[in-house]
């Protein structure tokens, strides 16, 4: 049976943090430290890690580079490395990469995932075309990597509103969603960018959508605030794929007010609270959380994670003075 059928009690999440994360940092961080983030998730058990985009750099400086992050992986076996890719332009970048060393090599990683949104403000802002537009460039793009091998995943933005427009009509969600997986998707994750979803929303988006699309395709891009619920409102509803960021890092540059994202800590926490596994050790990927959000000299803006390591402090400070 599938790990991801409706009964299924495993969660398989999408870690966003070295692509959705770091690229809304107002500094790109090294290469190096890029690949020790996403070896470190690794670590700790997350199986599927965005490693980074091939979009424009003059549009997202933070993601300039991601062939050379690519290369420079440790890759583990049980790990999928997928990338944004915007058009051609950026597949095809991706796919010449090992051609630099070898003809003979793989591409650099074995999954993109292409991306549209919901809005046709925001398609605008993101992706700088309509969201008809935006459907015509991707076809070529899906078609293309899967001829190659390539498993492609998409993205819906902006699936309950946009910062432009206010309220987006979840029929609107379904049209792109479909679109995307009959360019051949193997999953659609609906992104609520802004945030401003609620379960209610989300439940009235879902039933629409799901109409259309069979819920094993489907899986919940949550951006913050509300976005433990909406997680938890998307499992109940049979979506057994979860995106989510450790830290909280991120949020969309080009969606205003979109300023983090659900925390992973924070969906792992709650999950394996309410019986659900998903293979991650939560106190290492509470430890990876810490050591991103010191590096980049931010807060650490996930519950759990800020709680776990607060008290694995104390316990390490009563051992301690147990022991003096
Ligand atoms: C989509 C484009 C590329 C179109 O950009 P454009 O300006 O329409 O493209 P163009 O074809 O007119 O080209 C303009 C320039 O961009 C270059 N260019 C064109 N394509 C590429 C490429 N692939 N890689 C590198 N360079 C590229 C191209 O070569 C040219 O360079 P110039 O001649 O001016 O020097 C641009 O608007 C862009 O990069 N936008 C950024 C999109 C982005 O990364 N957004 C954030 C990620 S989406 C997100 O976070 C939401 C999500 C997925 O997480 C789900 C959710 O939460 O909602």
């Amino acid at each position: 049976m599938s790990r991801r059928s409706f009964s299924s009690k495993f969660v398989r999440i999408v870690e966003v943090g070295p692509r959705d994360g770091l690229q809304n940092e107002p500094i790109a961080i090294h290469v190096h430290d890029r690949i020790a983030l996403i070896e470190r998730l690794a670590d700790a058990g997350l199986g599927v890690i965005e490693a980074g985009s091939f979009v424009s750099p003059k549009r997202v400086p933070q993601m300039a580079g991601t062939s050379d992050v690519l290369r420079g992986l440790k890759r583990r076996q049980d790990t999928r490395y997928p990338v944004l890719v915007p058009n051609m332009k950026g597949l095809l970048t991706l796919l010449d990469g090992p051609s630099l060393a070898s003809l003979d090599e793989p591409p650099l990683t074995d999954e993109i995932a292409i991306f549209a949104a919901a809005s046709e403000s925001f398609s605008k802002a993101n992706i700088n075309c309509s969201i008809s537009e935006s459907l015509d460039r991707l076809a070529p793009v899906a078609e293309l990597a899967l001829n190659r091998g390539l498993r492609v995943r998409g993205y819906v933005s902006t699936v309950i509103s946009c910062s432009y427009e206010g309220p987006i009509a979840p029929k609107s969600v379904r049209d792109v969603a479909k679109a995307l997986v009959d360019m051949g998707c193997y999953e659609v994750s609906l992104g609520d960018t802004t945030g401003f979803g609620t379960p209610r929303t989300m439940t009235n988006m879902l039933d629409v959508v799901m109409a259309q699309v069979s819920v094993d395709k489907l899986a919940n891009h949550d951006t913050y605030g509300m976005g433990i619920a909406n997680v938890l409102t998307a499992i109940e509803a049979g979506i057994r794929t979860v995106d989510s960021s450790v830290a909280g890092l991120g949020g969309c540059p080009f969606s205003p007010g979109a300023t983090g994202n659900v925390a992973t800590e924070d969906v792992v926490h709650a999950l394996h609270g309410i019986g659900y596994s998903t293979d991650v050790d939560l106190p290492a990927l509470v430890a990876v959380g810490e050591w991103i959000s010191a590096h980049l000299g931010r807060a650490n803006e996930s519950r759990a994670g800020r709680a776990w390591a607060s008290k694995a402090r104390s316990l390490a400070d009563s051992s301690t003075r147990a022991t003096s």
